[in-house]
């Protein structure tokens, strides 16, 4: 049975907050009771759910978060809460949420998902993107091997959500509504780990590029400014570019510093620093980082764009594609910075 807990200790602290492309999930706290009370006690929100009252007290959002919190330090429930990365201060956008359950009929205990999204956000995407960010965080550091929704049939933004999330119909389901004091007719849907990292992989290609990060005679590594027009325009970053079919990353990258910067670089003068991993919305980067002190020819920026060299110091003064972040730190210790 995987334990929901297991990512929260000791040495695994930065695994939370997930992020996506436009949010950030955190784990839940006693200072959201207040926060999530406020977006839940909305009879629009609270119609297809089997468990949230309405109207919602704040005692009972209070007595909520006690008790997940309790489920959670167990291991036996994860609830997240969702913002927007570009408003962190501003209320929650919804919360996604794992917990273990077992029916009388269930062989074994079942992960079964569940998420709400405030009404303002709704229509945006934000429930599926927030679901993803969870399943793939339980499937690829938690060990869950299999998780299950549970819908009633009217509800047909969730359809659409499990749809999207690629899961697949298992059966109809009787469950517990404790709020209404009843059971209601639903559906029950699943995806298993392997159909998810499948279709993740075909939403999200591996492209491979390969970077350079040029150092001169005082310490300083070059940067190149994104054109107007290109995707992250603006960012800095290094010199470099995608793998052609079949070419090994040093090839690549000495190919590109000569379309790029017009010099000669030998593959003996590539040294392995690092390598950034980083899922962007469309594709997932990996990305070789080399370092070189030594090439031939005048450096000449040869497509227009804008150059610096920096010191390691500052390399945080330039704003660069997250994919980058993780390495300034290695290339910082490389210069003794
Ligand atoms: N060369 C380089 N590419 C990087 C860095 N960090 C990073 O995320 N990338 C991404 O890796 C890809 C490099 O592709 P590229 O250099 O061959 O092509 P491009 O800029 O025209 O990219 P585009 O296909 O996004 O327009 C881009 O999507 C770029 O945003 C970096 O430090 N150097």
């Amino acid at each position: 049975m995987p334990d929901l807990a297991a990512a929260s200790g000791e040495g695994c602290a930065r695994v939370y907050p997930l992020t996506t492309d436009r949010l950030t999930l955190e784990r839940l706290t006693p200072a959201e009771a207040e926060a999530i009370r406020a977006l839940v006690d909305d009879p629009a929100m609270v119609r297809f759910t089997a468990n949230i009252p309405h109207p919602y007290a704040p005692e009972t959002a209070v007595a909520w978060v006690e008790q997940t919190l309790a489920r959670m330090a167990e291991g036996k429930e994860l609830v997240l809460v969702a913002r927007r990365r570009d408003h962190p201060q501003a209320p929650p956008v919804g919360c996604v949420g794992l917990l273990t359950e077992r029916d009388p009929d269930d062989a074994a205990p079942r992960i079964e998902i569940g998420y709400w999204v405030a009404r303002a956000h709704w229509g945006q995407g934000y429930a599926v993107e927030m679901a993803r960010a969870l399943i793939g965080h339980a499937v690829r550091d938690l060990g869950v091997g299999f998780v299950e929704a549970r819908l009633m049939a009217e509800n047909r933004a969730s359809l659409t959500v499990v749809q999207r999330l690629g899961m697949t119909y298992l059966g109809p389901a009787r469950v517990a509504a404790p709020a209404r004091g009843t059971t209601i007719e639903s559906l029950r849907y699943g995806l298993s780990a392997e159909a998810f990292l499948a279709a993740e992989r075909a939403r999200r290609p591996l492209v491979m590029v390969a970077a350079g990060a040029l150092i001169d005679d005082d310490g300083r590594v070059l940067l190149c400014r994104r054109p107007p027009g290109k995707s992250m325009a603006g960012l800095w970053e290094f010199p470099g570019g995608k793998l052609d079919p079949g070419e090994p990353p040093e090839e690549a990258l000495i190919r590109e510093l000569a379309e790029e910067l017009a010099i000669k670089v030998l593959p003996g003068c590539l040294a392995p620093i690092g390598f950034a991993s980083h899922a962007y919305p469309t594709f997932h980067l990996m990305m070789p980082l080399f370092a070189c002190r030594r090439w031939r020819g005048t450096l000449a920026p040869q497509e227009g764009q804008e150059i610096a060299w920096v010191r390691p110091q500052r390399l945080r003064d330039y704003p660069m594609p997250p994919a980058d972040e993780p390495l300034i730190p290695a290339l910082q210790d490389l210069l003794g910075a």
